[in-house]
């Protein structure tokens, strides 16, 4: 495949940052960020405790990195942070707390200049579009440049192989969300019918895919539809939030393809005997043609979030709510 334009870029960017790491110790890795933006996170942490030898891998919101100050940040600590717009203040401040410990700050962004990239040591800007559209560059899109900088970290300090076949699968990530696309149009569409009047509507899942239930419930639902929501992890199900469950509670159970889908399958065995109003996104229905087996797990919850995108766009059009709409963010101060 050639690339150039916008991919090019973002890997010059890319490689700057491997330099970073081949010249310094990193022992840990913090990922720092606020909402979506943290959200889009989880992936990578789970590729880390999944993968790495000897580098360990958290994740905080950004003002509470700042507050809660891990002894552990230091110089040999690698911060990666992300703002979609590189201007929440608290994301800067944490870039430049980061900074002031030694660690080395790398910030992913969509805009090319912000607040956050004059506090960081390395940008790196991903592609962007739209809930429910095509992505345009699906290999540089805000998923794939976190798993870059992520497996490109354990390719460089522990040799780690999966680097390469994650790479050659990210060039296929396109075609499986063109897939998605077709398969789940009438399902999506069908589905903002049938939920669009519900007040509250839980999502579940586990492992590699919590972050996307977790976005979905807090940005969708939550920020751009006002529906009310929680996102439930499916192994904590049956410690609490079961007890909230009867034939009229609607819940989004994601099913994906990492080490972790025993919970999710007990969780959607529980769904089906006491729920009724449950919707399952499986990973098993995607087309996946292209994307090596080694790295399967791990790629799932891209394509899983490009589909609970498609539904956020149902929903919106359905109650005549623009995901864009909002009360307060960015209109008031907090
Ligand atoms: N859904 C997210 C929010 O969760 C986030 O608070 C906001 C600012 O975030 P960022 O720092 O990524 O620009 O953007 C989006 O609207």
């Amino acid at each position: 495949m050639v690339y150039e334009g916008p991919f090019a870029q973002a890997n010059e960017q890319l490689e700057r940052v491997f330099d970073a790491y081949r010249s310094r110790t990193i022992k840990r890795v913090f990922y720092v960020a606020c909402g979506g933006s943290s959200a889009l996170m989880y992936p990578s942490k789970y590729v880390i405790d999944r993968e790495a030898q000897g580098i360990t891998a958290e994740i905080f919101s950004s003002n509470e990195f700042i507050h809660r100050n891990p002894r552990s940040l230091d110089e040999q600590s690698l911060v990666i942070l992300c703002s979609h717009k590189g201007k929440t203040p608290e994301t800067t401040e944490a870039a430049r707390f980061a900074k002031s410990k030694g660690a080395l700050t790398v910030s992913l962004m969509y805009v090319e200049h912000a607040p956050l990239a004059d506090e960081s040591d390395f940008v790196v800007n991903y592609s962007w579009i739209s809930a429910g559209n095509m992505e345009p560059h699906p290999e540089i899109m805000n998923y794939a440049i976190l798993y870059r900088l992520t497996m490109g970290l354990l390719y460089i300090k522990e040799g780690n192989k999966k680097y390469e076949k994650l790479l050659a699968s990210l060039d296929h990530l396109g075609t499986v969300f063109e897939k998605a696309m077709v398969q789940y149009a009438d399902t999506v569409r069908e589905y903002a019918e049938q939920y669009k009047d519900e007040s509250i509507i839980y999502t579940m899942a586990s492992g590699a895919n919590y972050g996307m239930a977790y976005s979905f419930a807090i940005c969708i639902l939550m920020e751009m539809q006002w529906i009310h929501s929680h996102a439930i992890h499916a192994g904590e199900f049956f410690h609490g939030p079961f007890e909230i469950l009867d034939k009229t509670v609607p819940f989004i159970l994601l099913k994906g393809l990492d080490e972790t889908r025993p919970l999710e399958e007990r969780a959607h065995a529980f769904l089906q005997q006491y729920g009724e109003k449950t919707i399952v996104i499986d990973a098993k229905t995607f087309d996946l043609t292209g994307i090596d087996d080694e790295v399967k797990g791990y790629i799932a919850p891209l394509a899983m979030n490009f589909v609970l995108r498609m539904f956020a766009l149902a929903l919106s059009k359905a109650r005549s709510h623009p995901l864009e709409t909002r009360r307060y963010m960015f209109k008031v101060p907090y």
